[in-house]
């Protein structure tokens, strides 16, 4: 059985906050690998300046194609939107009975995790992988010492793509935010320039 850590989001752009997650979460748990599952649209976010699915797609692939135990999901696209996560895991199962699919969550993602669709279904079948980030608020109680959720001790990287997207169109050089061959291909095709 393969043991796959399941990164969702938008990936508006991919940067390397969200590599160094996934690198960390491979290599220092048990988990075979990581998979980026680009979503058409997340529950609680508006749709600003998102690029299209298969452009954020292309991102990712090109900021992982040389990291053999990170791969790229585009399983949402054709679901429902918004897409809720309960949903695509139960999608996932079917596809793929001889896996077993875990969740990389960050703690500010964690704090709203009880507003989630069927979040006790997620808990019932999976395991959170929950890596650090300075947010505010606290965890719910019921979260806290739950025996799915398991902490890793993965370093805290505060890059946000709405900041790169912003910079970005003003000019400012965030190169060096963006794996190299996302970023060549988000500056080949003059993505958020405006
Ligand atoms: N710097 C970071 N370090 C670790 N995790 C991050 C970082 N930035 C975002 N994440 C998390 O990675 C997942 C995917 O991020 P997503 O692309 O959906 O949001 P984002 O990077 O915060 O983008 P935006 O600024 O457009 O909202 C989310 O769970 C998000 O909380
Ligand atoms: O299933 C839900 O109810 C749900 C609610 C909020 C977020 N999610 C998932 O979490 C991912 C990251 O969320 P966000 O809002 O931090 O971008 C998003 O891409 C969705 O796949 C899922």
């Amino acid at each position: 059985m393969k043991r796959i850590g399941l990164y969702f989001g938008t990936f508006n752009p991919i940067h390397i906050g969200h590599l160094a997650i996934a690198n960390h979460m491979v290599e220092f748990t048990d988990l075979d690998e990581v998979w980026f599952v680009v979503t058409p649209r997340s529950p609680f976010k508006q749709k600003k300046s998102l690029l299209a699915d298969n452009h954020r797609y292309q991102l990712v692939y090109e900021a992982i194609k040389d990291y053999p135990k990170l791969l790229v999901s585009d399983i949402e696209f054709k679901l429902k939107q918004p897409n809720y996560t309960v949903d695509t895991l139960i999608h996932l199962l079917e596809k793929y009975p001889g896996h077993s699919f875990s969740l990389l969550m960050g703690e500010d993602n964690l704090k709203g995790f009880h507003k989630w669709k069927n979040y006790e279904v997620i808990l019932e079948h999976h395991e959170v992988y929950m890596y650090p980030r300075i947010s505010e608020g606290a965890i719910a109680h019921r979260f806290e010492g739950h025996p799915k959720i398991h902490q890793v001790n993965a370093p805290i990287m505060e890059i946000s793509a709405t900041f790169i997207r912003k910079h970005h169109a003003l000019g400012k050089n965030i190169r060096p935010l963006i794996p190299t061959g996302a970023w060549e291909y988000m500056d080949e095709m003059n993505f958020y320039r405006n």
